[in-house]
């Protein structure tokens, strides 16, 4: 049998589930147990039936099959399929903000959903979008194949079982309250395993490259790989209260551990939403206009200077706590020293672009990573705005907060993830062209509309807000009840929930158009405005 080895370890481990649902110390961890026992026995019966889910590789069979990209294949479906769910999430989301009858307890109240919501995009949709394109372009890149044969395999499975835990603790109500880190202990090594795993696959690739040079999106790459290392092992540093029981105590505590938890918050941010994505502009952008990069030096220096600064900035998310006012300053100074590497990226993003602007208007796809590329740029320069200490005492716990992250979140991430997807899927499937580029062309208005709702109602409704609530009378009272303030949200969270539902649709549209191309369906259509073909001399 083919995949005996597989089998024995997922039935093993199936087993091992269910002595754990049966032993265990809480009912929460209990109830966790059986969704992994469920999960795993899934994984040994579709072994079992030795149903193969690797596509027969199409095409010119020589070339091709030099690069492992089977596992890129399951890679991009996942990023589809997990952007799609974590967008619809976010919908749910905002309208239970503006809409509260819709926390469905205990399962489907605001507090599990919210965590649903972040993961489902950051670690589900982002993290299948990095792995897939890392696999990609570092295989192409140093001209050798994934090194570790089926390790990629168990780096794609092993980070979906991971996804699986994260999001049904959160409906369960498993949580150790860490933003961005909320599944528990056991969970956590189990990402650690297959993180390593990771490092192994694409470290080793490297390692074996026949390109001499190293390219520098795969500089990117690795740095979000280390990195994010060593913020989630530290980050997660904790002692469970029981090895069969779901809970477990932070080894850090007081300021100590707030500190902690946003140096790891705010360089989840820095290395795994803006390293690693950077990474994919790096490749995707220069070959989708048929251009080099515009400045390799340029590419090296913000490469270093991202890395040293980044790492210092995360007190700006606790101005104003008990962290020591030097520490607070410290962040800020570094935050806003970020505006120029930024800039360095984004500049060297928009300006590979150079004698070739003319495809932002004849191809969506460029269209859609330049907008990236311009919401990146936004977006770095809202934040060290935000994080001066006096700008920040207006904006911090209110909805500006949420604009910023989300227009960098849905412009920066959500665009250039988009554009890498356009990139690949014909060429992974051996398809000519998409299914359709005028959907594309509906997918890019209709995410751009979405993202300027979601963030110009979010600008107003934070100020309102943070005016509101230092607002007082002559007297010196507050003139506002925290109440008040948040009743004056709802037209603006209503907003916020239609901006969502359009950045949805277009992202429906790409899964429908992504389905057809693989399908290798090709819709008859006229091309875009401004692409059309001049009409021919007369003769
Ligand atoms: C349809 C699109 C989306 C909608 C409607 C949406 C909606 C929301 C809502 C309502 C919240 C909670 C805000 C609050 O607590 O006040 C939220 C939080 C968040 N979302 Fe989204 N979201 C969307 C897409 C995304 C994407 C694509 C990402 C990342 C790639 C993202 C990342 C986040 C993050 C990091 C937070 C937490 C922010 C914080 O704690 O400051 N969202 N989102
Ligand atoms: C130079 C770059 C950047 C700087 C200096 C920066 C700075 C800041 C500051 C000051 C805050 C508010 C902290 C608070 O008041 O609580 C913040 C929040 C946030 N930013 Fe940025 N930002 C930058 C870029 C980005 C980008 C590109 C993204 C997304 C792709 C992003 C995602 C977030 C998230 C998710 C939060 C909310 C964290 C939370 O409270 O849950 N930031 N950032
Ligand atoms: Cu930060």
């Amino acid at each position: 049998m083919k995949h005996t080895v597989e089998m024995v370890v997922l039935s093993v481990g199936a087993f091992l589930a269910l002595v754990g649902a049966g032993l265990a110390q809480d009912r929460l961890f209990g109830a966790h147990m059986w969704v992994l026992f469920f999960a795993l026995l899934a994984g040994t019966l579709v072994l079992m039936r030795r149903v193969d889910f690797r596509p027969a590789v199409a095409g010119h069979p020589g070339r091709r099959r030099e690069y492992f990209d089977e596992v890129v294949k399951y890679g991009v479906v996942a990023t589809v399929f997990w952007g799609v769910v974590g967008f619809l999430v976010g919908v749910v989301v905002a309208l239970q903000l503006a809409f509260p009858e819709l926390n469905v307890e205990p399962w489907f109240n605001f507090g599990r959903v919210r965590p649903l919501h972040t993961s489902a995009v950051i670690f589900a949709f982002g993290g299948n979008a990095l792995i897939a394109t890392s696999f990609y372009v570092v295989q192409r890149t140093s001209r050798a194949r994934l090194f570790g044969g089926d390790l990629g395999w168990f780096v794609f499975w092993g980070y979906q079982l991971f996804i699986v835990l994260a999001a049904s603790g959160y409906l369960l109500g498993i949580t150790q309250s860490r933003e961005y880190a909320e599944p528990e202990w056991y969970v956590d090594l189990w990402l650690t395993i297959v993180w390593v795993a990771y490092l192994v696959a694409f470290l080793g690739t490297i390692m074996k490259r026949k390109e001499p040079h190293i390219y520098v999106a795969n500089w990117f790459y690795l740095a979000f790989i280390v990195t994010i290392a060593m913020l989630h092992v530290v980050n997660n540093l904790a002692v469970p209260v029981s090895f069969l029981g779901s809970k477990s105590y932070s080894a850090f505590s007081g300021v100590q551990d707030a500190l902690t938890q946003w140096w790891y918050g705010h360089n989840a941010v820095g290395f795994f939403l803006t390293a690693g994505f950077l990474a994919m502009m790096y490749y995707f952008i220069p070959k989708q206009v048929n251009r080099p990069v515009y400045s390799y030096r340029l590419s090296i220096i913000h490469f270093w200077a991202i890395i040293f600064m980044y790492i210092w900035a995360g007190p700006h998310h606790l101005h104003y706590t008990a962290l020591p006012d030097w520490a607070q300053t410290l962040g800020m100074v570094f935050s806003i020293m970020l505006w120029m590497p930024s800039w360095g990226g984004m500049i060297n993003g928009l300006m590979t672009l150079s004698g070739a602007w003319d495809k932002i208007r004849t191809d969506p796809v460029v269209r859609m990573m330049v907008m990236a590329v311009a919401f990146y740029g936004m977006a770095t320069f809202e934040g060290p705005m935000m994080s001066i200490k006096t700008v920040n005492s207006l904006s911090h716990y209110t909805d500006w907060t949420i604009g910023h992250v989300h227009s960098g979140a849905l412009g920066w991430n959500g665009l250039i993830t988009f554009g890498a997807i356009y990139y690949l899927v014909p060429k992974l499937w051996n398809r000519e062209r998409l299914y359709s580029v005028r959907m594309v062309n509906w997918h890019f208005w209709l995410a751009t509309l979405g993202i300027v709702v979601y963030a110009a109602v979010m600008w107003v409704a934070g100020i309102q807000q943070g005016l509101m609530w230092r607002e007082y009378d002559d007297q010196g009272f507050l003139v506002y009840s925290f109440a008040e303030t948040v009743a004056a949200m709802f037209p603006y969270y209503v907003m916020r929930a239609a901006g969502g539902a359009l950045f949805l649709a277009g992202a429906l549209l790409m899964a429908f158009n992504v389905t057809m191309t693989i399908l290798g369906r090709v819709r008859d259509e006229e091309p875009i405005f401004g692409a059309a073909p001049l009409p021919a001399p007369a003769e």
